[in-house]
């Protein structure tokens, strides 16, 4: 844990114990410094601890203001004097100067030492205290023997919401990318309010099959002088009493004011081989101005605010038709992140590899599951493969996957196990943040979510979810899908998953942890949503994903009390929606 050791503090004690007892040579004190604080071990007996203190208390505040980075001039100078007295050591004399005023008012007493010990507290150099943020490592030790592993976890256990916080505030900022208007927009959200570059329609547009006409004219019988198709090209001008043939979003001739439909009319001549109108009777009366006409612009105006930034380019196709109609053929929008897929262990092989399992030989099927899933969703997934449980092939494998991809997802290793070689990996090698290392939810109370620097003020993302196939595929839903939605420009709540009450179809039985229990949900006939569960919840049965669509949100006993330890059938609770709603009985 130190930063540096401080043997003379560890010779001080041991050279009072020796004068005590010779047995003292077996005394093993550790003292040094982390961070700003000076740390001193003493022995387990009270008169032990006692004598040991006592050979060091007084050094303490000048040991404190050194490891807060003090100027040791000023420790050496006239208040030091004092405690050289008591503590029966010798002035180291030479230096004495004007400093001392750090000394005066910073309050050491010489009979503080007990503060002193706890983080050299109150003087100009006020030591913040150690957290997380400031790099601290948590993790096992990459090389240390398993004799000397964590035996209770170091990261403390966070609520679900507080990991999503977490989540939001650690995500780096989204990246704005220019993207053609096509096909493969969808799932985008604009970064740029986007304006109308043309007016829909361009021209004057009959809405209807039949003649255009002046609406002035009124009943009776006219003259066909032309034709418009919808086709492009010149057209001739209509007096009053002519009429033109049209056709559905043909222009207008000019001239025209409206136009009547074929059903209100007659034919009253045509040519002699009968193949083309020459006059018709216009049955409508009462025409009004621009009836059956889209006149220029009425949909959309040049200039008019077609979307908005943070619009979502959907799957319903609108927002496509929308851009494509009014000519914009490239946009700026929020990059989709990039997401990488590891799986880690020993035992993990191939799911498609053709040998029979060997014993302990576990089939990957986190790997496909979390690509698929990650495609489905609009993302381009990376696969990164399978890592061995060494610290060297991890390192290797996350390198290389820092330098390709903007988020990792990795599977396995990050319980408490000896293999388990993630925190480590990301705090040590990779100098990372670990922002939660346990979560309290079933499955998935070993999810991770860290982030790693990359260059200057830039860091990526990580999320080490666990290795049972339920807990990641949950994990993923739950965690790693907001942090994408997030990345692509997805902004509130529109980054979580939709939720619904849902009746529960049979009694479920809550556990300790607050559980997202795995259902399939659908419209029944009166229109409400039911849930039936997948069955057996176990982390590892992967099967109680399987037709899953929703993730029923159980409280934890913890938090319903002891009175109640199940959800009777017929209850509402909360559902995640996570894929398709199906209907019964349409
Ligand atoms: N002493 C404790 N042990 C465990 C705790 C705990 O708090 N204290 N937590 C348990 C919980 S909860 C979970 S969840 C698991 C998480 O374990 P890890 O994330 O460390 O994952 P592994 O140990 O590597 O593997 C667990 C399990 O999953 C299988 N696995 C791993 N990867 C895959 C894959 N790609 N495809 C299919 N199956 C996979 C692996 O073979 C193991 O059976 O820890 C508990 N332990
Ligand atoms: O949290 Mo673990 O995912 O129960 O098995
Ligand atoms: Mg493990």
């Amino acid at each position: 844990m130190l930063d540096k050791t401080a043997s003379g503090l560890v010779h001080g004690m041991l050279a009072s114990s020796l004068k005590i007892t010779p047995f003292a040579i077996m005394s093993r004190p550790v003292a040094g410094v982390r961070g700003d604080t000076v740390i001193v071990t003493l022995p387990g007996s009270p008169k032990g601890a006692k004598e040991n203190l006592e050979s060091i208390i007084k050094l303490l505040p000048h040991a404190c203001i050194q490891a807060a980075g003090g100027d040791s001039r000023v420790i050496h100078s006239g208040g030091m004097k004092q405690l050289e007295k008591e503590a029966g050591v010798a002035s180291s004399g030479g230096v004495h100067d004007h400093h001392s005023h750090l000394y005066e008012s910073g309050g050491l007493a010489s009979d503080d030492a007990a503060g002193m010990t706890s983080g050299c507290g109150h003087h100009h150099h006020a030591p913040t205290p150690r957290t997380q943020q400031d790099g601290e490592l948590r993790s096992n030790d990459l090389t240390g023997d398993v004799t000397q592993r964590h035996r209770s976890s170091p990261y403390p256990m966070v609520s679900v919401k507080e990991a999503h916080k977490l989540v939001a505030q650690k995500i780096p900022a989204s990246e704005v990318v220019k993207k053609k208007v096509d096909a493969g927009l969808v799932g985008y959200i604009l970064a740029e309010d986007v304006r109308a570059k043309e007016s829909v329609p361009a021209f004057r547009a009959s809405i209807v099959d039949g003649y255009a006409v002046v609406h002035t004219d009124g009943v009776g019988i006219y003259p066909v002088v032309g034709v418009s198709h919808a086709a492009p090209g010149e057209m001739k001008p209509l007096e009053a009493g002519q009429i033109a043939r049209i056709t559905t979003g043909a222009p207008l001739p000019p001239g025209a004011t409206a136009v009547v439909m074929v059903e209100d009319t007659r034919i009253a001549k045509a040519t002699e081989d009968g193949t083309e109108e020459l006059e018709i009777e216009i049955l409508a009366s009462g025409l009004t101005e621009l009836e059956n006409v889209r006149e220029v612009g009425s949909d959309m105006k040049t200039g008019d605010l077609l979307l908005r930034k943070g619009a979502e380019i959907t799957a319903v196709g609108g927002e496509i038709g929308l851009l494509a109609s009014v000519g914009i053929v490239e946009i700026e929008v929020y990059k989709k992140p990039v997401v990488g897929v590891l799986s880690t262990g020993d035992e993990i092989v191939p799911h498609d590899r053709d040998e029979a399992l060997k014993v302990g030989e576990v089939r990957d099927s986190n790997r496909p599951t979390l690509l698929a899933a990650i495609n489905a969703r609009g993302y381009e997934a990376v696969d990164l493969g399978i890592a061995k449980d060494q610290p060297g092939t991890l390192e290797d494998v996350l390198k290389d996957a820092l330098s390709k991809v903007d988020v990792i997802i990795t599977t396995g290793g990050v319980s408490m196990g000896e293999k388990d070689l993630l925190k480590p990996t990301i705090e040590r090698t990779f100098n990372g943040t670990i922002h939660f290392g346990r979560v309290a939810m079933k499955p998935g109370k070993p999810t991770t979510f860290a982030t790693i620097p990359v260059g200057a003020n830039a860091s990526k993302p990580i999320f080490s979810l666990p290795g049972n196939p339920a807990s990641a595929t949950v994990t993923f839903h739950l965690f790693v899908l907001p942090a994408l939605r997030q990345l692509a420009g997805y902004i509130g709540d529109d980054i979580h998953l939709a939720k619904a009450l849902v009746v529960v179809e049979q009694d479920l039985v809550l556990d300790p942890r607050p559980e997202y229990h795995r259902a399939a949900i659908r419209i029944d006939k009166s229109g409400g949503l039911v849930a039936r569960s997948t069955g057996g919840q176990r982390s590892s049965r992967i099967g109680s994903m399987e037709a899953a669509n929703a993730l029923l949100c159980l409280p934890g006993l913890s938090e319903v009390g002891d009175k109640r330890t199940r959800i009777p059938r017929g209850d509402k609770v909360e559902a995640l929606i996570i894929g398709e709603l199906k209907v019964s009985g349409f």
